[in-house]
């Protein structure tokens, strides 16, 4: 951060051994506090801060509260010894220490002004409630000089208070009389102002602005600073300060009930207290210009009502002395210091399929879309997988391969779309586009002889594009089998009436894996179907029950083909170079074997029972919400992938404890295994000789 001034931030980290205190409630030195945050010192949390106004998901490290802890201590000095921090001090560590795990705080209680402060609404909403004030950065208002924060708007204000702080302890007017009545302030003017303070304060021992006499303000008798500036310019900040803060520096919860009267709340002494400085006036009410005139009379005595809490500066004089020694770390104390940047995003997943490196370019762009996307050329038919072929009758033929692609080589060229008369666009979709070929007569003969050989190929109850059965494949691409055969909703003629294919829902594995009796009705095709629409007409998926289903259908499908192939065996013939698509289809029957076991009384997961309530999906291994909910982000478990979520009204555990790894989780022993604690000081000594 180019701030050489913060080379010794790291020491903060000390905070956390001084195990002598319950808790501790850490100030930066440039805070100013406009009231005693005692409440703070009764948070139960180990840690809390508030927002860091640079990047609000850190928290700022000016105010602290924590409770000292020799393992934490341990952890930070790890991290700190090896320099681990994203600034270079002590944010920069704790951040990256306490991640999202720390008790986030009001920002009333570590307001950090800048000279471009946005959000001024925000500051006058919540400015009575400020407890704290953080100048944060390089230019602190001591260098900067009281001159250099003048007029209005949030940052000068809060810089005033700073000043009015300054002024209380360390104002020594020896070489300037502050008003007519200056006198008052002779036996302070012998004072000497700390040279150490002289020398920080620069802005007030080196000023750039000659300070002009100023007449006519009675000083105050005691020497406090009553928000009363003795300069004229200071004058005219403060009187800009103070409508500002018209009923503004009001202690929370004190009350005012006697508000009928305004009031000019004599300031008590101590900065930590309360900063009632400017003259408080109550909106409703005329107010009383305390700069003018003198209370009225009959009002209340002023503050009768303020708490009476009294802080002293700590007059020990007794230098801090360091107990000889502080405790060792922890026993089996395990503490993996965290990464210093987020781990860079996974390269993307290695390549599967085919088509995922030999994508073809996309060179032709139609003004308006056909209605049916044109025909695949031959070399990208080649190179399609086959489980995409599962879903030929759905998906659009662009990704469809021909059933002649199955006997590659031979459909280089146009004719082996035309093989494929099930995926031949309508008419309506060739006249929607054109193209050169268009106005070649030979073409055109070619697609017409095409389309009649459909025709024929129709009619005789082949549908070539179709899948083929489970023991087709086995002639035809036989590597391929497994994923082919697991396809039971094809059928070698009309598609039957029965509707197979409910709405597009994913299924998890153990309905639809690679077991033989669990391949029913699921497999590829469940992924496939999601990226499609609903078909018309097809029930929901709620009123779908798989298993009734299916075996209605393997009931339809062996009457189907019985009737089929009884009598039209030159179905083989038309398909093209597929001779042997029926064989084995023939008998072929869906048997009514048993589910597997111990899904005997599992219902499809998105199967839901007519009767509401909607049940979650139903796991073959009961686990709880938060361990669903965990793997399901982890993204690492497919079955749970899978499954349908949308269906699930299952509530997911938010887990309780957000501790630094898992290691610390709650109710959960450490790791089994020991990480070996930090060196003892003794065998630091020998180390290091
Ligand atoms: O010579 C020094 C310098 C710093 N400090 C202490 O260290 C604190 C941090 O320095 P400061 O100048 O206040 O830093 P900021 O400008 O506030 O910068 C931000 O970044 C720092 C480094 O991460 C954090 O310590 C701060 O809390 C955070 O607000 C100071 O307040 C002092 O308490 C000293 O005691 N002596
Ligand atoms: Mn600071």
């Amino acid at each position: 951060m180019d701030r050489p001034d913060l080379h010794s931030a790291f020491t903060k980290i000390n905070l956390w051994k001084q195990t002598q205190f319950r808790k501790i409630v850490y100030l930066d030195a440039d805070v100013v506090a406009y009231r005693a945050p005692d409440e703070l010192f009764d948070l139960p949390h180990a840690f809390s801060a508030a927002p860091d106004i640079g990047w609000p998901d850190l928290f700022n490290t000016g105010v602290m509260v924590l409770k000292p802890d020799i393992g934490e201590f341990y952890a930070l000095l790890a991290m700190a010894e090896r320099g681990i921090s994203f600034d270079g001090a002590d944010q920069g560590l704790l951040n990256l220490h306490f991640q999202n795990n720390y008790n986030r705080l009001s920002f009333t209680y570590n307001v950090t002004p800048s000279a471009h402060y946005q959000y001024i609404p925000a500051y006058r909403h919540f400015q009575a409630g400020i407890n704290m004030v953080h100048f944060i950065g390089s230019d602190k208002p001591w260098f900067q000089g009281r001159d250099a924060s003048t007029g209005d708007g949030p940052f000068n204000d809060m810089v005033g208070r700073w000043w009015a702080v300054y002024d209380r302890h360390y104002r020594r007017d020896t070489n300037r009389t502050i008003s007519a009545t200056g006198a008052s302030h002779a036996g302070q003017s012998a004072e000497k102002v700390p040279e150490i303070v002289q020398h920080f304060v620069q802005g007030e021992y080196r000023p750039t602005v000659p300070y002009v006499v100023s007449v006519g303000q009675p000083a105050p008798d005691d020497g406090s600073y009553h928000g009363q500036p003795s300069y004229p310019h200071q004058n005219e900040h403060n009187k800009q300060h103070h409508s500002d803060h018209a009923q503004s520096h009001h202690e929370p919860h004190s009350q005012h009930s006697e508000g009928l009267h305004a009031q000019a709340h004599q300031d008590q002494g101590h900065e930590q207290q309360h900063h009632h400085e400017e003259s408080q006036t109550i909106p409703q009410q005329p107010s009383w210009d305390a700069q003018r005139e003198p209370p009225p009379p009959g009002s209340r005595p002023e503050a009768a009502n303020f708490p009476a809490m009294h802080y002293e500066m700590s007059s020990d004089s007794a230098p801090f002395v360091p107990p000889p020694r502080y405790p060792s770390p922890p026993k089996n104390m395990w503490y993996e210091v965290p990464k210093e940047r987020p781990a860079p995003p996974a390269a993307p997943p290695k390549a599967i399929f085919p088509w995922e490196t030999h994508r073809p370019r996309v060179s032709r762009v139609f003004a308006d879309p056909p209605p049916e996307p044109e025909p695949p050329v031959a070399e990208q038919l080649e190179t399609q997988a086959p489980a995409e072929r599962n879903v030929s009758d759905q998906h659009p033929p662009e990704t469809e391969p021909a059933s002649g692609s199955s006997t590659a080589g031979h459909s280089s060229q146009p004719a082996s779309y035309a093989a494929s008369p099930g995926q031949t666009p309508s008419s309506d979709a060739w006249g929607s586009f054109s193209n050169a070929w268009d106005a070649v007569p030979q073409i055109e003969r070619y697609v017409d002889k095409l389309q009649q050989k459909h025709r024929r190929t129709k009619s005789a109850g082949m549908s070539l594009g179709k899948l083929p059965s489970p023991s087709v494949s086995v002639g035809t691409e036989g590597n391929n089998t497994g994923r082919r055969s697991s396809k039971v909703t094809d059928f070698p003629g009309d598609r039957p009436s029965l509707p197979v294919t409910p709405a597009p829902v994913r299924r998890p594995r153990f309905w639809g894996g690679s077991g033989p009796g669990a391949s029913l009705g699921a497999g590829e095709d469940a992924e496939n179907n999601e990226l499609l629409p609903a078909a018309e007409g097809v029930p929901a998926q709620s009123e779908w029950d798989p298993v009734a289903q299916l075996q209605k259908l393997a009931q339809q499908q062996s009457e189907l083909l019985l009737q089929k192939f009884s009598g039209t065996s030159n179905g083989e013939q038309i398909a093209g170079g597929e001779p042997s698509t029926t064989i084995g289809i023939e008998g072929k029957e869906i048997p009514k074997r048993p589910l597997p076991f111990g899904s005997e009384d599992a219902k499809s997961p998105t199967y839901v029972a007519q009767s509401p309530p909607v049940h979650s999906p139903t796991p073959v291994k009961p686990e709880s919400g938060a361990s669903l909910a965990a793997r399901l982000q982890s993204g690492h478990d497919d079955s749970i992938a899978r499954t349908d979520y949308a269906a699930s009204t299952t509530e997911m555990e938010e887990p309780s404890y957000h501790g630094p790894g898992a290691a610390f989780e709650k109710g959960e022993d450490y790791l089994t295994q020991d990480t070996p604690a930090l060196p003892t000081e003794e065998e630091q000594d020998v180390l290091d000789t």
